[in-house]
């Protein structure tokens, strides 16, 4: 069975200081309030936020090992689903937004300054092809693209130790069929806390086929 929002909420309250649920509750406002304007989440999906959007990407942070700043970039952000999610939790984490939509680049950028952590999200106002490569020690993706064609777009972004989190619906395991001749890495599939049928690709050593190892940074 799937969490109702009222679990979702518990469980967040239950992880977070006071100060981040004031946070993630802004964030739910700014989102809700914007929608007239712009498309963020499917409509259908707004009654069943915390359930939907914001649990779903906070159930990424457990999955990252305690520990200095880390530098995170997220792919295709839309409305910061996880990336802005995981900002707001984590205080010592610098956080890339790649998103190339106009609107949604600035919605971004108003969101990170209203909640006051503008000075470590970056948002990226561009395409992920274009934007300079850089090493991050985690990359998260959701709905953005299948596996096969994520890996060599995002690949320049990793080193040895990144850690990729990529929630996936119900393909994860059609992806990592279909990536297996051409990537190797250590590959798991976890199942997502908030839909029982979906789950989250999480990997690490990720690198093509024949190719040797990367430089640790
Ligand atoms: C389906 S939405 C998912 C948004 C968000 N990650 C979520 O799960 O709610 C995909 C987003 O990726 C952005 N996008 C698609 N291709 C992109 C690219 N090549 N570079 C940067 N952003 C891209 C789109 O504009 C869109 O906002």
């Amino acid at each position: 069975m799937s969490m109702t929002e009222q679990e979702a909420r518990a469980w967040i309250e239950g992880r977070v200081p006071r100060g981040t649920m004031a946070g993630l509750e802004k964030l739910v406002a700014m989102i809700l309030d914007e929608m007239p304007r712009q498309n963020l989440i499917a409509a259908s999906t707004a009654e069943s936020i915390w359930t939907r959007h914001i649990v779903d990407s906070a159930q990424l942070v457990p999955m990252v090992g305690k520990g200095g700043p880390l530098r995170w970039i997220d792919l295709g952000s839309g409305a910061g689903f996880p990336g802005m999610v995981v900002a707001l939790m984590l205080p010592e984490l610098r956080m890339t937004l790649v998103e190339s939509r106009r609107k949604r680049i600035d919605f971004l950028r108003f969101m990170a300054e209203s909640l006051g952590i503008a000075d470590r999200v970056t948002v990226a106002g561009q395409r992920l092809e274009m934007l300079e490569s850089s090493p991050h020690d985690v990359i998260s993706a959701r709905a953005f693209a299948p596996l096969d064609r994520l890996l060599p777009l995002a690949h320049r972004f990793s080193h040895d130790a990144t850690l990729w989190l990529l929630p996936k619906g119900r393909s994860a395991a059609s992806e990592l069929e279909a990536v297996t001749t051409s990537w190797q890495g250590d590959f798991r599939v976890v199942p997502s806390m908030t839909d029982p049928e979906a789950a989250i690709i999480v990997a690490s050593q990720v690198q093509p086929r024949g190719k040797g190892q990367k430089g640790r940074r």
